[in-house]
């Protein structure tokens, strides 16, 4: 094995721990450990919106972070986004977060499922990532993601609770973003509703609780629109 090589399998394995450990054996890595916790919901006022709430485990959170750390993505407060475009380009745990994602979905029986067939089956599933850090406070205005990313987006929220809103001409519908909780995105959540996070009050509402802030970090996953230059 050549030396990155065998680089990249040690930080696998210290993220998602040795395929020894945690692989089905069937088709590489497989988040063994988590299988069970996988409950993909579906937002019914949103069509194509799609939340599982324990997708990572603390563990898996806190390795990520720390392999984002260790790699110093974010050096002085004022740089709170890094991207990556090209499958070549993400770090080593985003391919197995993807096959996760895939397996996910698989493992239940939703119909329609998470990602519809031609999103599940594309390779790669991603080839963009940003990462994004927001102090307590900040957030991100309303937007729908740019036509240059394909249609499937994943959005992976890590370290606090935030509440995001989909809006379009006439509805708001909060969703509860948990540390470890994955959101799915496609085709009418992804191009014709928009989303928002509205940290700016000190604290956010969830179901009359409010939700203490801290620095909070996620991770977009997309795949370039075929048409990208
Ligand atoms: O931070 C988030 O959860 C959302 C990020 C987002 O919407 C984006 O990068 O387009
Ligand atoms: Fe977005």
């Amino acid at each position: 094995m050549r030396e990155e090589e065998e680089e990249e399998k040690a930080v696998l394995e210290q993220i998602f721990g040795s395929s020894s450990e945690e692989s089905d054996g069937s088709d590489g890595y497989s988040d063994g450990e988590r299988e069970g916790e996988w409950e993909w919901e579906s937002i019914s006022e949103v069509k194509g919106l799609w939340l599982c709430p324990n997708f990572l485990s603390p563990r898996h959170q806190s390795r990520i972070l720390a392999s984002i750390q260790s790699q110093n993505w974010f050096p002085s407060p004022s740089i709170n986004q890094a991207m990556r475009f090209g499958l070549q380009h993400l770090p080593s745990w985003a391919p197995p977060l993807a096959h996760s994602i895939r397996r996910s979905i698989r493992l239940q029986a939703h119909n329609p499922p998470p990602f519809p067939p031609h999103i599940l089956h594309r390779e790669p599933l991603f080839d963009q990532m940003i990462a994004n850090v927001y102090q307590p406070g900040e957030g991100i205005c309303a937007h729908v993601d740019l036509l240059r990313f394909d249609d499937g987006i994943a959005i992976l929220s890590l370290e606090s609770d935030c509440v995001m809103h989909f809006t379009n001409a006439s509805l708001s519908v909060p969703v509860l973003l948990t540390p470890g909780s994955l959101i799915l995105m496609s085709g009418e959540a992804r191009y014709h509703w928009k989303h928002e996070i509205n940290r700016s009050p000190e604290f956010q509402i969830w179901q009359g609780r409010q939700l203490t802030q801290s620095k909070r970090t996620s991770i977009t996953l997309r795949k370039l629109s075929p048409s990208t230059p």
